[in-house]
């Protein structure tokens, strides 16, 4: 059983506070789209399917909530509220295209149900619906990306592999299982991963707070490093490949991701390392050409000024149980900050996009994908 970052009943979701994670295990109850919303923006949930899954189970269980209460009069009033609803969704966090194209499907089935619907109730069972099988396709996904993924890293590298991992793209930043981190988990199962390691991944540590917790977890063999560190391993170390998620991947394949993945690919590029980049189809946004397009989230400079952690009395000392995090201030007072999420890394420095559906590479001679045909030849589009 993996982390179980979103819990669901129908007219009842609760998070995983993932700001608390490793050392407090505490679950938000999210009642509304307003909930929804904050933890999003706060980041008490994360990773673009999971933002996307969150923000969509929220309104439902809102409209299960409103529907026992005070039910929407018609049809048009349902449509009208859920459409409002989730355009506030959309501007908890501005990357990851998840949550714009979760919003879109919704938007537009409930339009379309609502056109031939005589009640509000009608709409608001055919969202939830919706909502739901959402969160049941994701997990699925996943488990096709992780295969997929590790089957195509063992035809370039047949031994038992090495592989670091970037940010934090496992059952905590999705439905279940991962992306980036279900081919980790693949690859284990399958006994062939030799050994994982993982950044830190500043400024908020989904790396050393959620990565390294989900690997503990699952008895994976892995090592934490910091961000600074992974050329001297790849100088080394045998990796065969980094493998990442992605926030949004445009339709040349160029790709946002966790601030630091950029240098990654750079990085792996010079040491002749296989750069896989792991995304739902949902993370392709074929309305944007290229990563130029990409609108990058800059988040507030306190998150890089400061550290949260479990207060311990001395550098050997392991936390036990659920203790409270701190935050602690480690810059200096007046110092400037830039803060951006995510960066953009150029197809040409990815080797492969591993999606839903299959593996995409380049064509030969070629510096871009073409995720556009390779989705339409999947019946994706
Ligand atoms: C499986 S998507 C994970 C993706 O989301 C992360 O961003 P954030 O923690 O800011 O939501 C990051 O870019 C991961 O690769």
């Amino acid at each position: 059983m993996t982390l179980e970052a979103i819990r669901y009943n129908r007219g009842s979701l609760s998070i995983l506070d993932q700001l608390r994670l490793p050392h407090q295990t505490t679950y938000v109850p999210i009642k509304n789209s307003q909930d929804g919303h904050a933890a999003i923006k706060t980041m008490q949930v994360r990773g673009a399917p999971a933002i996307a899954i969150v923000a969509a189970l929220s309104l439902a269980v809102e409209l299960v909530q409103q529907q026992g209460t005070s039910p929407f009069p018609d049809a048009a009033g349902a449509v009208k509220f859920i459409v409002a609803s989730l355009d506030y969704l959309k501007t908890s966090r501005p990357t990851a295209v998840n949550l714009f194209d979760a919003a879109k499907k919704l938007q537009a089935l409930v339009e379309r149900v609502g056109d031939r619907a005589t009640t509000g109730e009608e709409v608001v069972d055919a969202y939830v619906a919706a909502a739901e099988q959402m969160l049941v396709d994701d997990v699925k996904d996943n488990q096709n990306i992780g295969r997929f993924g590790a089957e195509w890293l063992l035809q370039q590298a047949p031994d038992k592999v090495q592989v670091l991992t970037h940010c934090n793209t496992g059952s905590l930043a999705t439905a279940g299982w991962g992306t980036a981190l279900g081919i980790i988990r693949d690859l284990h199962k399958a006994g062939q991963l030799k050994h994982a390691y993982c950044t830190e991944t500043r400024p908020y540590n989904q790396g050393s707070r959620l990565t390294a917790y989900e690997l503990v977890y699952e008895s994976i063999p892995a090592t934490l490093i910091c961000d600074n560190m992974a050329s001297a391993l790849m100088q080394q170390q045998p990796i065969a490949a980094v493998v990442v998620g992605a926030d949004r991947v445009a339709a040349n394949g160029d790709t946002a991701n966790k601030i630091g993945t950029y240098q990654l690919a750079i990085v792996a590029k010079h040491h002749n390392v296989k750069f896989i980049v792991t995304a739902p189809s949902t993370s392709v946004d074929l309305n944007t050409a290229s990563g130029k397009d990409i609108h990058i989230e800059q988040r507030k400079p306190n998150e890089v000024t400061t550290l949260t952690g479990a207060v311990i009395q001395s550098i050997d000392e392991e936390p036990k149980g659920d203790v409270h995090s701190q935050l602690i201030r480690v810059a200096a007072n007046g110092i400037g900050v830039w803060n951006p999420s995510f960066d953009v890394t150029p197809a040409q420095l990815i080797s492969a996009i591993v999606t839903e559906v299959g593996v995409v590479e380049k064509a030969e001679g070629s510096d871009v994908f073409d995720m556009k045909s390779f989705l339409t030849a999947h019946g994706k589009l």
